[in-house]
């Protein structure tokens, strides 16, 4: 079976729901099981063992939320220097507020957690326009939920930002169940040496 791992954080429990529905998407291929995991709770041999990473933030002062920020740091960015997640295939999704039409931040925390995903070497899945609800929850980088109304009220995501969550799972979850178990990638550059290994791994 090919492994997807979803990794969110949630105050509200929209960017849950939203991981939720993307979960329920990846289970929808065949050969694809997911687990997910609050970051908080994911451990460094979750996302070393996965084929597929998917990331989903809360957005929060116009960048992604520090709980994510942190699980980049503190474990995402010892597997890019170890080259544990080359090949892998990776996606983002985030809920924001939207006030003042479409809040702000969003697109930023998306492209900011995938350039982690870039720089560790992974494939990425984005969000093609073809994808239903993408009118709604659609950003090219991966969907993105909306949970207040026109006067910031808290009225939650939609069932078609969902719908949006359940295809971008399910795209992933294609990619990675068809890359599972092949090296495609270039090996052999030098290693870091083992004062910056140690630096990242235990400073
Ligand atoms: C302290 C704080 C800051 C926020 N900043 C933003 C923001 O900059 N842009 C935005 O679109 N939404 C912002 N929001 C709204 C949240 O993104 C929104 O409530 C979302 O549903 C949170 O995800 P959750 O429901 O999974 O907790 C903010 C909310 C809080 C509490």
């Amino acid at each position: 079976m090919t492994n997807i791992l979803i990794v969110y954080t949630t105050s509200l429990g929209n960017t849950e729901k939203m991981a939720k529905a993307i979960a329920d998407g990846t289970r929808s291929v065949a050969g694809a099981e997911v687990i997910y995991k609050s970051s908080n709770e994911v451990e460094i041999d979750h996302v070393k063992t996965c084929q597929a990473l998917i990331v989903g933030t809360p957005i929060r002062h116009r960048t992604a939320d520090a709980r994510i920020k942190a699980f980049i740091e503190d474990t995402l960015e010892k597997l890019w220097l170890t080259d544990d997640m080359v090949g892998k295939v990776g996606g983002v999704f985030s809920v924001g507020g939207g006030y003042g039409n479409m809040g702000a931040g969003c697109e930023l925390a998306q492209l900011g957690i995938l350039s982690a995903m870039a720089a560790c070497g992974m494939v990425l899945v984005t969000l093609p326009k073809t994808t239903p609800g993408f009118d709604v929850a659609g950003m090219h980088w991966g969907p993105n939920g909306r949970s207040g109304g026109p006067k910031m009220e808290p009225v939650g995501v939609t069932t078609e930002m969902l719908e949006t969550a359940y295809h971008h799972g399910a795209n992933v979850a294609r990619v990675a169940v068809a890359l599972d178990g092949q090296t495609l990638m270039a090996h052999g550059n030098i290693a870091p040496s083992p004062e910056i290994v140690d630096l990242f791994l235990n400073g």
